[in-house]
């Protein structure tokens, strides 16, 4: 291993949890009867970071990466420990951390510029090159309270990146931009890390960590569990995830008397806030299942997912659409089903009072991750002309897990055939006596 540019020994971080706000004021007067619950977020940690390298950092909600990260930027005081770093640290950590709300946007660049010791001089040489990274318009002179959580992470990220650092701290804090912002981000990490600088990356998203990272560090419950390239940190992950979901599973169940019939069953839990309605039609219920109609949110890479949609008209609707689709967390349409492409085609009339069920399956052909599923209803009159009857954005989550096998998002069938074909020589030409 090279130089260490980070170097935790024995770190850790316990939190004090209290039950109620005035026992936090007790913690102050009397201690020991606070009532204080003690929370050990992180437990003995020992890591070195090389300088020029990025790892990436995984591990569950809770596990203790934001924790890690925020102990490493020095927001946060480990309760024992140690912690070196060498350098100017810049991190993106929570959503406008470091900004102060009432400044405005080139307002807040000078004072994080100072923050992260740069000199007047040396900001406003940078300025340009942040608002133009940054690319918010005359939004960059009104005070930060007034962005969308879009602005404020372009903003972060053009500062962080353009204050020459020596490590940078990114966590998660990526996901929230468009994606056309999120692929110059990961190209400007690419020249980061071709300069040499080193950088802490946090995702749930492995295929981010793997395309990103030389090496990964999966976090459970407040440890390492183990450090190593990303395709076998992140197949560890998925095995963690698994045997966590399957025990919770198993305590979940009652003894198989009490089973009631529709436990294998249940309908998805539809919320009224991502509905998008016209009052024609309603989405009543959604099963999200495996093909023998057991209720599940956890696939196999390449299992087939079974959705059941029942719809009910209020009205009469004429060449109706009914479509299933997956988005990524970046909001990205991944696939779907949807009756104006695929069979059976559109529905020429539904009556009023009349209910449609509708099963419509496909095989999970994508990377191990998380998605987020769409179910729409719609009359066409052709592809973009059309009125959305029901719309539920975000109806249901699956986790996708298993060991990547496909270059890209999804795996689409197709064949690669090689062919040998030996170069032409003079002496092969005379082998064929070829003259
Ligand atoms: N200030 C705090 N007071 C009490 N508990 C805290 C505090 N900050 C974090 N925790 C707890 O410490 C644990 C680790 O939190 P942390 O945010 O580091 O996890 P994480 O791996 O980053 O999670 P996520 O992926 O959800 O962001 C969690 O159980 C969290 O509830």
């Amino acid at each position: 291993m090279g130089e260490s540019i980070i170097s935790l020994k024995n770190v850790s971080k316990c939190f004090k949890r209290y039950a109620k706000p005035a026992d936090r004021l007790k913690e102050v007067f009397v201690p020991r009867h606070s009532g204080a619950e003690e929370f050990w977020a992180l437990r003995d940690i020992n890591l070195e970071v090389e300088k020029g390298s990025t790892l990436g950092l995984v591990g569950q909600n809770g596990s203790g990466k934001s924790t890690l990260l925020q102990i490493v930027a020095g927001t946060l005081t480990p309760t024992s420990g140690d912690v070196q770093v060498k350098g100017r640290i810049s991190a993106l950590l929570e959503l406008g951390s470091g900004f102060n709300p009432e400044f405005t946007g080139r307002q807040n660049v000078f004072f994080n510029g100072r923050v992260l010791g740069l000199s007047q001089d040396e900001i406003g040489r940078k300025f340009d090159g942040i608002a133009a990274f940054a690319d918010i318009g005359a939004f960059i002179d009104q005070p930060v309270k007034t962005y969308s959580s879009g602005m404020f992470i372009r903003l972060a990220f053009a500062v962080a990146i353009n204050i020459d650092p020596d490590i940078l701290i990114v966590d998660e804090a990526l996901a929230v931009g468009d994606i056309f912002f999120q692929a110059k981000c990961y190209k400007k990490l690419e020249e980061l890390q071709d300069r040499g600088i080193s950088i802490l990356f946090v995702s749930h998203d492995t295929a981010t960590i793997q395309s990103l990272c030389e090496e990964g560090v999966l976090l459970h419950h407040g440890q390492i569990v183990c450090r190593d390239v990303p395709s076998v940190i992140s197949s560890k992950y998925f095995q963690l995830f698994r045997t966590e979901h399957e025990q919770l599973n198993q305590s979940d169940k009652p003894v198989e008397a009490d089973v009631p019939k529709t436990k294998q069953n249940n309908p998805i839990a539809l919320s009224r806030d991502q509905r998008i309605t016209n009052g024609k039609a309603t989405i009543r219920e959604v099963y999200i299942t495996d093909t023998l109609g057991q209720s599940k949110t956890t696939f196999e890479i390449g299992e087939t997912l079974q959705g059941r949609i029942i719809v009910e008209f209020h009205d009469n609707c004429y060449d109706v659409s009914i479509g299933l689709a997956l988005r990524d967390r970046y909001g990205r349409l991944l696939f779907g089903k949807h009756t104006w492409y695929d069979d059976p085609g559109l529905i020429p009339i539904v009556h009023k009072d009349e209910i449609i069920e509708c099963m419509i399956r496909f095989e999970l052909n994508i990377q191990a991750n998380e998605y987020l599923g769409l179910i729409g209803i719609a009359t066409h009159r052709s592809e973009i002309d059309y009125d959305s009857l029901d719309i539920l954005q975000d109806a249901f989550v699956i986790q996708v897990i298993g060991t990547n096998q496909s270059w890209g998002i999804t795996k689409v069938p197709g064949t690669i055939e090689i062919r040998h074909k030996n170069l032409v020589t003079p002496q092969s030409l005379m082998a064929e006596g070829v003259e």
